[in-house]
């Protein structure tokens, strides 16, 4: 079995760069699907799970996807198939974002239903009465979702119950090919719709308002390909800036975009840690003692639900006690039994954890739950006294390159190692160098 090992009590010092969002290039790889012309080239791409899995998907569809390093090309002009199998959308939910672009290019699409997951059951209504407004028929049965419109997809009036990320986009890209306008009420504001309307801007698409909370969309008669560079990720730049702030360390993140993590920027401040925006990134300088402080999860611009389980472990170090309420996803706590094992003092009442700080974390062998939390494990690790091990690790490499090497690299006693098969110190320095770190 694969572990990440952290041994804690180093400073981290020096800087780390930031990968393109894996949650900006799922999207934008879906709406490639889109273009029935051309081969659209999408840069910064991380190499992550996710990032795969979705090409897999488009590939099923009879698409063509090329990758070279960080950079993907995407040839759909072909007839494509109209079938997501339950494999794809078990592995990776954001595998149904291409029921939109399917039903808006060949009137039909048919695609597994993705069930529920570790942080909440996960409906997908919203998405699917997007579709019924403009025309589609929705049948679901035998697991699958089935849409389907005779002709073409028509412009709606949408009001959205909540801001659903995903709901946004499904229903943008599907508008873009619709007849007639299409407008999006009380719609996701999230830097990752911004990036998707830039992109099906780029194919053709005439996408107003994004990042705002209405989007209005003229469709047009069809797209094309085009040449899209990804946004940074917000969420991995956070989750290293929460990484300096345990450590007391002075680390530089490179790509950080400060707009995108203004509510993040706001709660360290408010916790002592000093950060200094830089011309190419954000400088954070942990402080000797970090204050407690109350986070509440909020759809964007509020504080991010994935930095919710990173900002669990920062705050288990901080002097007194901290109230962390989620109000996106109903059941986000899994990580905290295992803080637990770490000797947390953490109290889950309703949607809220109280958190009973400075816990004298201490290493133990623990299990990351989600992507987020297994991030959140190994930050913990970092700051406790003694060894952590931190396992399933499959979370992790949906959304993180690289992480224990960039850890390594601004001095962190990070390794890891399957079946307990430790990494020699040369051949930890040669993963580096090869990591370009
Ligand atoms: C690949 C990707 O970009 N994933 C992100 C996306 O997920 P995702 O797009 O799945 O998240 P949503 O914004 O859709 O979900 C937010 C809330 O709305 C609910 N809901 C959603 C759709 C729906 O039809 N009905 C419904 O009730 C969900 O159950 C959840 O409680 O946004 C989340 C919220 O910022 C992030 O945590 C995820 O990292
Ligand atoms: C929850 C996340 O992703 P997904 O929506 O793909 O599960 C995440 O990125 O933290």
């Amino acid at each position: 079995m694969e572990k990440i090992i952290v041994r804690g009590g180093n400073r981290l010092q020096g800087a780390v760069q930031v990968e393109g969002a894996k949650n900006a290039v799922l999207p934008v790889i879906a709406a490639s699907l889109l273009a029935s012309e051309g081969k659209s080239i999408i840069r910064d791409v991380p190499q992550l799970s996710d990032v795969f899995t979705i090409s897999e998907v488009l590939r099923h569809l009879n698409a063509e996807v090329t990758f070279l390093e960080n950079e993907i090309t995407v040839d759909a002009s072909r007839e494509l198939s109209i079938e997501t199998p339950f494999e794809y959308v078990r592995k990776m939910r954001a595998s149904f974002l291409v029921l939109g672009p399917l039903l808006a290019r060949t009137g039909k699409a048919r695609v597994a239903l993705p069930g529920g997951c570790a942080i909440g059951s996960r409906p997908i209504d919203l998405h699917l009465k997007g579709f019924e407004a403009m025309g589609a028929k929705v049948d679901v049965g035998n697991g699958f979702i089935e849409a389907s419109v005779s002709g073409r997809l028509h412009g709606a009036k949408i009001y959205m119950d909540f801001p659903s990320v995903g709901a946004t986009q499904n229903i943008m890209m599907a508008a873009s090919l619709a007849d007639g306008q299409t407008v999006i009420e009380n719609c996701a504001k999230e830097p990752e719709i911004v990036d998707l309307a830039n992109f099906l801007n780029e194919m053709g698409a005439n996408v107003k308002g994004a990042g705002t909370g209405t989007i209005k969309i003229e469709g047009v008669e069809k797209l094309h390909a085009a040449d899209h560079t990804i946004i940074p990720d917000r969420i991995e730049a956070g989750t290293f800036m929460v990484a300096a702030a345990i450590t007391k360390g002075n680390v530089l993140v490179k790509g950080a975009v400060p707009e995108h993590i203004s509510s993040l920027i706001a709660k360290l401040e408010e916790m002592g840690v000093t950060i200094i925006e830089e011309e190419n990134g954000v400088r954070v300088i942990g402080p000797e003692t970090l204050k407690a402080v109350d986070i509440k999860t909020m759809p964007y611009p509020g504080f991010p639900t994935d930095m919710q389980s990173q900002m669990m472990a920062l705050l288990l170090c901080a002097e007194g006690t901290s109230v962390i309420t989620e109000t996106v996803f109903e059941n986000r706590f899994m990580h905290v039994e295992e803080f637990r094992r770490m000797n947390a003092d953490l109290k889950i009442e309703g949607r809220s954890v109280i958190v009973n700080g400075p816990c004298n974390l201490q290493g133990a062998e623990v299990a990351a739950t989600d992507l987020r939390a297994a991030a959140a494990l190994i930050i913990a690790g970092l700051a406790a006294k003694g060894i952590t091990r931190v396992t399933e690790l499959k979370h992790l490499d949906r959304g993180y390159l690289n992480f224990h090497l960039k850890l390594a690299a601004l001095g962190a006693n990070i390794e890891r190692v399957d079946d307990e098969v430790e990494v020699a110190p040369a051949k930890q320095d040669q993963l580096l160098a090869d990591a370009n770190l």
